[in-house]
């Protein structure tokens, strides 16, 4: 599952209403597979709004997308994923019925291959990444966060991203949960898959990335070395002042 074709996403002029509510003011967004950005911000910054423009989710109000330099604005989600371009959810959201493997396979039949032998490998490489193997056979309803998390990733990867964004995926974990979850994590940025990460757990979040964005009422305030970032005014200032978590 080495990823070794090259990914470019550029986003410029971003804007996002839902009605008289602007959510995104003005984002302009640069990564390719090289690349593992975390984002941060205060609730409501717009960072999930964000990963659902860019994956194709929602449309923006305004703006542009280009993947590999074709223009993508306007392509659905699903089409984006084809092209290498997956987002997992904050809360998973399995299918109930049926087993963890079942989830996995069905996401690599719907996204990467009609081939049902292939997509059995990609379904099985995934589950074994994420360490998933001995739950293969449960129901997908019957596991727990963590497990729910490692599955939402196992079926984000057997769409075979090349630029994975992971929404919150540490949320509700312990701490050593959410430590366990960043082994596979980082393991995927080693093999060349580009990774955008939003995260409240800033210190588990800067294990893996080598550059934060921070956001604030739509738009990105800092950016950069992310040491850097979580001492900026701006950002503690975003923050109402508190310090900002950022033991590592
Ligand atoms: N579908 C929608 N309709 C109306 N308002 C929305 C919609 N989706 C998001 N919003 C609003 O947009 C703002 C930004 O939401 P978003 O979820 O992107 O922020 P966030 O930075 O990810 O927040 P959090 O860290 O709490 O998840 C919030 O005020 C939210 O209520």
């Amino acid at each position: 599952m080495e990823n070794t074709s090259y990914s470019q996403l550029q986003a410029t002029g971003i804007y996002k209403s839902f009605g008289r509510v602007q959510v995104l003011n003005g984002i302009d967004f640069t990564m390719d597979t090289k690349d593992a950005i975390g984002i941060v911000g205060p609730n409501g910054a717009g960072k999930s709004t964000l990963l659902s423009v860019l994956s194709g989710a929602q449309a923006p109000s305004d703006g542009k997308i280009i993947l590999n330099n074709q223009d993508i604005t306007h392509t659905p989600a699903r089409q984006r994923a084809k092209q290498g371009l997956v987002r997992t959810h904050q809360i998973p959201k399995p299918f109930s019925g049926i087993t963890v493997f079942e989830n996995v396979f069905v996401a690599a039949i719907h996204a990467a291959t009609n081939d049902r032998e292939e997509a059995y490998d990609m379904a099985l490489e995934s589950i074994k990444l994420c360490g998933m193997l001995h739950l293969a056979n449960r129901e997908a309803d019957s596991i727990g966060l963590l497990d729910r998390k490692r599955l939402e990733l196992a079926r984000a990867l057997a769409t075979q991203p090349k630029l994975l964004f992971l929404d919150e995926i540490g949320g509700g974990l312990t701490e050593a949960e959410a430590l366990a979850l960043v082994d596979t994590i980082l393991s995927l940025s080693e093999r060349g898959i580009g990774i955008v990460w939003i995260e409240h757990i800033v210190h588990i979040l800067l294990r893996v990335v080598k550059s934060l964005i921070c956001m604030d009422s739509g738009q990105i305030i800092a950016q950069g070395n992310p040491q850097a970032v979580m001492s900026d005014q701006a950002v503690i200032q975003a923050y109402m002042g508190g310090s900002v978590d950022v033991v590592s």
